[in-house]
């Protein structure tokens, strides 16, 4: 990418340019406004890097002429350190998104590469973090990052809610289909019947109700990524069908006999335990393998504490600057609050939390008040209980029905995990108080 550098320190610059070259993209320079100006007009950046402190001028002023002269122009901002504050209003005026100082060349050059593929893919202009210092969160990035260039098919497993549809747009962006489409099926469906003309299109007649040909979803997604979300959910009859799509790149559309090629990059996604459901004949053993060549697990967000203010944050400042509104922070009781949450929805919650709590606060910071019940009234991390840890086996009992039910979008679903019966389930967690 050709990427402008705004900058009134030459030492940052440099460092900076030094950085975006050796990860491939064109680096120019500007040391105030007008050279800025300048560099927008001649070099046409695709993205440019301001600070918000440049000597004498203001950053956010800067940020505004910018836009004047090229409206819709890709702008990060680079802030001091942790003053959300004016990332805020630098995303009301805005900014894609805002770098805090002190940074590693690697966190800028993944900001960059987020933002590089956003007419792509990341298409609904939500920012999301995609950086972690939770191992496990580490880990299911690098793979996403490294596995993205391929053609191979990604499973993508997790609980509800923790970004498993992030990571399947972020394999998209940073792919070579990346210009192409990045098309969605959801598996739970209706009827298996219906199901099948959304994925492979139906011919004019095929079933009461065909009154027009139409093509699908497969087609749809050609030259681009096919999103098979919630893929433990998809009808039993319809496995071998995805399987011959799977393996073969094949599929006919309902009502035709003509085989057609397919021309696309299978994501998939799940929350249920595939093992569990092939064992108990309700996947394909086939198709389980076919779809899992790349498996990535997305840790819950209980497990990736050091995360959740970091992200906090950026939804905060996301959603104030959407809301214009003034709010840049957390009350340290709002903070430890949701650190003692669980996030049973994960960062869905999370989200709708933040996003709630900013329409609601009448201050410049959030405080508990401000909060969702559920997420202020969280009882202590504490009484979590560690297996192989000294613990009454009853205590184990209840942790893991509560985790699974706080999994589970149904008590039927929760009872299938457990391998107990609904009405068991029913009974423990009356008893439980769960
Ligand atoms: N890393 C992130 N940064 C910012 N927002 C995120 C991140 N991860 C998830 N989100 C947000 O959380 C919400 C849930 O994410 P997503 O839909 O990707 O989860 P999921 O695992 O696919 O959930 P489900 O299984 O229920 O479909 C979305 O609004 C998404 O934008």
């Amino acid at each position: 990418m050709k990427i402008l550098v705004v900058d009134d320190e030459s030492a940052l610059r440099r460092t900076i340019r030094t950085a975006l070259e050796s990860a491939g993209h064109r680096v120019s320079e500007a040391a105030n406004q007008t050279q800025a100006t300048q560099q927008v007009e001649l070099a046409k950046p695709d993205l440019v890097l301001l600070d918000l402190r440049l000597g004498r001028e203001s950053g956010l002023d800067v940020l505004d002429v910018l836009h004047k002269v090229s409206p819709g122009l890709g702008v990060i901002v680079i802030t001091a350190h942790a003053s959300i504050d004016t990332a805020v209003e630098a995303m009301r005026r805005g900014a894609l998104d805002y770098l805090p100082k002190p940074f590693t060349p690697k966190q800028l050059t993944d900001l960059i590469v987020r933002w590089g593929g956003r007419t792509a893919a990341e298409g609904d202009g939500e920012a999301v973090v995609l950086d972690s210092t939770e191992p496990a969160m580490r880990q299911a990035l690098e793979t996403v990052f490294t596995v993205a260039t391929s053609d191979a098919t990604v499973l993508l497993r997790g609980e509800s809610g923790t970004g498993k549809g992030v990571l399947a747009r972020a394999v998209h962006a940073r792919s070579r289909r990346a210009a192409g489409p990045f098309v969605t099926v959801h598996c739970p469906s209706l009827s298996s019947e219906l199901l099948e003309s959304e994925l492979f299109g139906h011919s004019r007649g095929a079933f009461t109700g065909a009154v027009r040909t139409t093509e699908g979803k497969v087609a749809a997604a050609a030259g681009g990524t096919l999103f098979l979300d919630e893929v433990g959910d998809l009808p039993l009859p319809l496995q071998p069908k995805l399987l011959r799509l799977v393996q073969d790149r094949a599929y006919e559309r309902v009502g035709e006999t003509t085989p057609r090629t397919a021309d696309v990059r299978i994501v998939a996604a799940t929350n249920r335990n595939l093992e569990q459901e092939v064992a108990t004949g309700r996947f394909r053993e086939d198709l389980f393998y076919r779809l899992n060549v790349i498996e990535v697990t997305v840790p819950p967000l209980r497990d990736r504490r050091a995360d959740l203010l970091p992200l906090a944050d950026h939804l905060l400042a996301q959603f104030a600057g959407r809301a214009y509104k003034p709010v840049t922070g957390f009350t340290p009781a709002a903070r430890e609050a949701l650190l003692r949450h669980r996030w049973p929805g994960n960062v869905r919650e999370l989200r709708n939390a933040i996003e709630r709590a900013v329409l609601l606060c009448r201050e410049s910071v959030i405080d508990v008040k401000d909060l969702p019940t559920p997420v202020t009234t969280a009882p202590p991390v504490a009484s979590q209980v560690a297996i192989g840890e000294e613990v009454p086996i009853g205590a184990v009992e209840i942790e893991h029905i509560r985790r699974v039910l706080a999994a589970s979008p149904t008590l039927e679903d929760a009872a299938r995990t457990l391998g107990i019966d609904p009405s068991t389930l029913y009974r423990k967690r009356k008893r439980y108080g769960l």
